[in-house]
């Protein structure tokens, strides 16, 4: 083997007996000897790797062979009750300790069994040298309904490669979903194999924070159980979805986590329904202003938004680059249901002009100012919305055709396992969104806000309207 011909991965013999032609004549016995210090070494080798089974093993048998029957009965039997105890009495200590560590070495032999088929019939082994190469399972961990698995790539692969035939792992691997993200080192990748879905049962609405952190709003929980924090501060929020997808569930999340500072006047929520009324309408009390019949009040609202940020600009220029919300000085919170309405679908140009003019420029100078959008929308495409750009953040709930998936996430999202196309209808408020500094998109479901929890809402956090004379659909506080 020439040295200079190494590369990562694990070579896979062309044949099951590689036979070389004699270089030296040796006696039998040299060879004999030479074979048994192999098989002792193999033995050994064995032993050793596999010392949780081969310790049990050696344990009971020599209880057996020093008490007979009564030797191993007795240890396991206790045993066993001891492992009962503690995984009925303390079952995270369990799962983390013995059940996911036993769940993942039994696994481990699973997906070794099924290794090299996988690896070939997805296109990821390389022939070099005359030899297949294949990339190395290095270990795999076990969590619910998750199997994360490390792997070595073969020297010229990269983590795209992997997300690139994602799907057909997850197939071959009997998983719902796969997905591949970067490992802890550039030879590495991680693929996380979905055994089950945490997300397919609806989610109540969240607590509500009495005092809102805008650096981190809970409003949906992550597949892994964890609850995703929403990041408003120096942001503004797109939510893409197809009809029926939860957009309004996310928008009532985002209401939610903010109504603690509602309450207190540290947050103001000017809210534009365009379809009548129809989502938003349930909970007015929470916003100070309201508009969902008279376009012309949703303008005038949005260059009124305008018009603060800017005063807001002229005064913090050149002394603080964050707004911090006051009551004084609230977070202005404009939400948006239907955006394409404003954009795209109004008739009266002239309304439209404004809302152009107006929007592009509320979205770039009200993120530091404390004047923040949060916009739902159905349709993604350039034409219906030419501020795709502006927004920052980006949710992808369902959506009708794959490649709006990158239009809204970011190129390459969908391959690296934003599946929004493929969200089933029967999961609304399911979706995707891409974290900062994390290449990976996470999927989430957003918690769901009944009728009935809107009005407690409104009742608990809402503040008496003082309408200084009610614009058609709406009003101006
Ligand atoms: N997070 C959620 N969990 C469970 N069910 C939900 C969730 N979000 C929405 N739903 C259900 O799906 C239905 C449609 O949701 P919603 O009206 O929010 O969709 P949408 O995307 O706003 O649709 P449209 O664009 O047609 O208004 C709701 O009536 C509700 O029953």
């Amino acid at each position: 083997m020439p040295l200079v011909n190494v590369i990562r991965g694990e070579r896979i013999p062309d044949a099951p007996f590689n036979l070389r032609t004699p270089v030296l004549r040796l006696p039998l016995w040299v060879m004999l000897l030479g074979w048994t210090f192999r098989a002792l070494a193999r033995v050994t080798v064995f032993i050793v790797k596999h010392w949780y089974v081969t310790g049990p093993v050696a344990v009971v048998g020599w209880l057996y062979f020093k008490w007979g029957w009564a030797g191993p009965v007795v240890p396991v039997v206790v045993l066993g009750v001891a492992v009962g105890a503690w995984a009925y009495w303390h079952q995270p200590s369990f799962l983390r300790f013995a059940g996911w560590p036993v769940l993942a070495r039994w696994r481990r032999v699973a997906y070794r069994r099924r290794w090299l088929p996988a690896m070939t019939t997805a296109g990821l082994d390389v022939r070099f040298d005359r030899q297949t190469v294949v990339p190395v399972l290095r270990r795999v961990r076990c969590r619910a309904g998750v199997d994360v698995l490390t792997v070595r790539m073969v020297t010229g692969q990269i983590p795209d490669d992997y997300a690139q035939v994602a799907e057909r792992l997850a197939h071959t691997f009997g998983a719902l979903v796969c997905r591949a993200a970067a490992g802890t080192r550039p030879d590495l990748v991680v693929l996380t194999m979905m055994r089950t879905d945490a997300l397919v049962k609806p989610i109540g609405p969240l607590p509500v924070p009495g005092t809102p952190d805008f650096a981190g709003l809970p409003v949906a929980l992550q597949e892994d159980g964890n609850v995703y924090h929403l990041r408003l501060y120096g942001t503004q929020v797109l939510v893409v979805g197809a009809t029926g997808a939860g957009k309004g569930s996310v928008i009532w999340s985002i209401v939610r986590s903010l109504a603690g500072g509602v309450a207190t006047g540290l947050v103001q929520i000017w809210a534009i329904d365009p379809k009548g009324g129809m989502e938003l309408g349930g909970g007015t009390r929470l916003f100070t202003r309201f508009a969902c019949t008279d376009f012309a009040s949703m303008v005038e609202m949005l260059e009124e938004a305008l018009s603060v940020a800017q005063a807001r600009t002229a005064r913090l220029r050149g002394k603080s680059r964050q707004h911090i919300p006051t009551p004084d000085e609230p977070l202005i919170l404009i939400v948006i249901d239907e955006l394409a309405a404003l954009t795209a679908y109004l008739t009266d140009r002239q309304h439209k002009e404004r809302v152009k003019a107006t929007l592009g420029l509320l979205l770039t100078q009200g993120r530091a100012v404390g004047v923040h959008v949060v916009a739902a929308l159905q349709d993604p495409r350039k034409e219906v919305l030419p501020f795709r750009n502006l927004f920052p953040t980006r949710i992808g709930l369902r959506m009708a055709e794959e490649g709006e998936v990158d239009m809204v996430l970011g190129d390459g999202m969908r391959d690296r396992g934003a599946l929004c196309d493929r969200i089933s209808e029967l999961t609304p408020g399911v979706g995707f969104v891409v974290l900062d500094g994390v290449k990976q998109p996470v999927r989430l479901r957003f918690g769901f806000n009944s009728d009935s929890d809107i009005s407690q809402l409104e009742a608990e956090y809402g503040r008496p309207q003082t309408p200084s004379g009610p614009t058609s659909g709406g009003w101006a506080a």
